[in-house]
């Protein structure tokens, strides 16, 4: 199994596969202070929702190295406004909030130390944060491979691989864990418009792994799933609301409402930390818009004419009716889903 560095945090510095250059080129995008990590987030040098948390991470712990000389009271005030700043990056991925919120209680609950060892404590952190994502990924893999024939073809969205996450990734995950245990597994990779994370990104991850897999456009996928070629569709989350609704990328909620209809099996692959215990339902879910430039040019190339206006959601909601499980690292979520999430917490 090949492995992918998404991250790593070394001499006081973290270093990132700049995923926007991926496949044509494979970069390394280095961040020195917290702000460029705030800039690796929203410009999606890195993104997924678990890499998404374990960065903004890394970010809090360049933020306490650049204070590290102020006193306490200056040093806990610069830290509460990078901590803010950071979770500002982008709205949607609850891992982003989720790990803000773990750094910010490390430091409440150790506010009495010296700045340094507030400063060790948050490096220890997050290199826990990013040790559990990659042992919380391999688990899902097994629970998920539970559900994979001995012989499938998997249709995926986006790109939930190990660039999406610390290691190996969550829906992806499930591939590569059923494609090394010996299944006869086809994959069938969406593009996945406009940042063509599939076509990009997922498609490199299968072709290092050497899975076998067809790329396709996004418009492919319903004249598949009609004519029964794809036994399951695997997908990831980005914010998954207490009844089940969980918010994806863009696109999902469209191969739901088709799995429905030809009674394909749909699964949302993630990890507990993607489950936003504070929210009933998707509609309380921030979808993220983005630049519109992003919809109209393909690697700066104009697409599309000037002059005409764009909508550019990055993610849509699936309803939880349309989901027939959430695999995560404790067992895989069936309905009721209110009733069996709420016991995660
Ligand atoms: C394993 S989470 C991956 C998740 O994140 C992607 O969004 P983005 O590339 O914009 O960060 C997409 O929703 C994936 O399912």
């Amino acid at each position: 199994m090949k492995e992918i560095k998404t991250i790593e945090f070394k001499e006081d510095a973290l270093y990132l596969i700049d995923q926007r250059k991926l496949p044509v080129s494979y970069e390394i995008f280095e961040c020195r202070t917290y702000k460029d990590v705030y800039y690796a987030i929203k410009e999606m040098v890195v993104r997924g929702a678990p890499a998404i948390g374990a960065t903004a991470a890394y970010g809090v712990v360049l933020a306490a190295k650049e204070f590290i000389d102020g006193e306490k009271k200056e040093f806990l005030s610069n830290m509460k406004k990078a901590l803010s700043f950071l979770n500002e990056s982008r709205p949607t991925a609850v891992n982003l909030m989720w790990a803000i919120e773990r750094m910010n209680n490390l430091i409440e609950r150790n506010r009495d130390l010296s700045v340094e060892d507030i400063y060790m404590k948050l490096k220890e952190e997050a290199d826990r944060i990013l040790k559990e994502d990659i042992e919380t990924n391999k688990r899902i893999g097994e629970i998920g491979n539970q559900i994979v024939g001995q012989k499938a073809t998997i249709l995926t969205h986006c790109n939930t691989g190990a660039l999406a996450t610390a290691g190996f990734g969550t829906a992806l995950g499930v591939i590569r864990e059923a494609f090394y245990s010996g299944k006869d597994i086809f994959v069938y990779a969406d593009e996945t418009r406009p940042r063509l994370q599939g076509g990009r990104l997922t498609a490199w991850e299968l072709v290092q792994e050497g899975i076998p897999a067809k790329l396709i456009a996004d418009s492919v996928a319903a004249t598949l799933i009609r004519d029964k070629k794809v036994d399951l569709i695997l997908v990831g989350a980005d914010r998954i609301a207490l009844n089940g609704d969980t918010a994806n990328k863009i696109g999902t909620f469209m191969l739901s409402v088709l799995a429905k209809e030809y009674n394909v099996p749909f699964y949302i692959v993630a990890p507990t930390s993607t489950i936003d215990f504070s929210i009933e339902t998707g509609d309380e879910i921030v979808i993220e818009e983005r630049d519109s430039k992003e919809v109209t040019h393909i690697e700066n190339i104009r697409i599309a004419p000037e002059g005409i206006d764009v909508y550019n959601p990055a993610f849509d909601v699936t309803p939880n009716e349309n989901i027939t499980g959430i695999i995560t690292e404790k067992g895989i979520i069936k309905p009721p889903f209110r009733d069996n999430i709420i016991k995660l917490k």
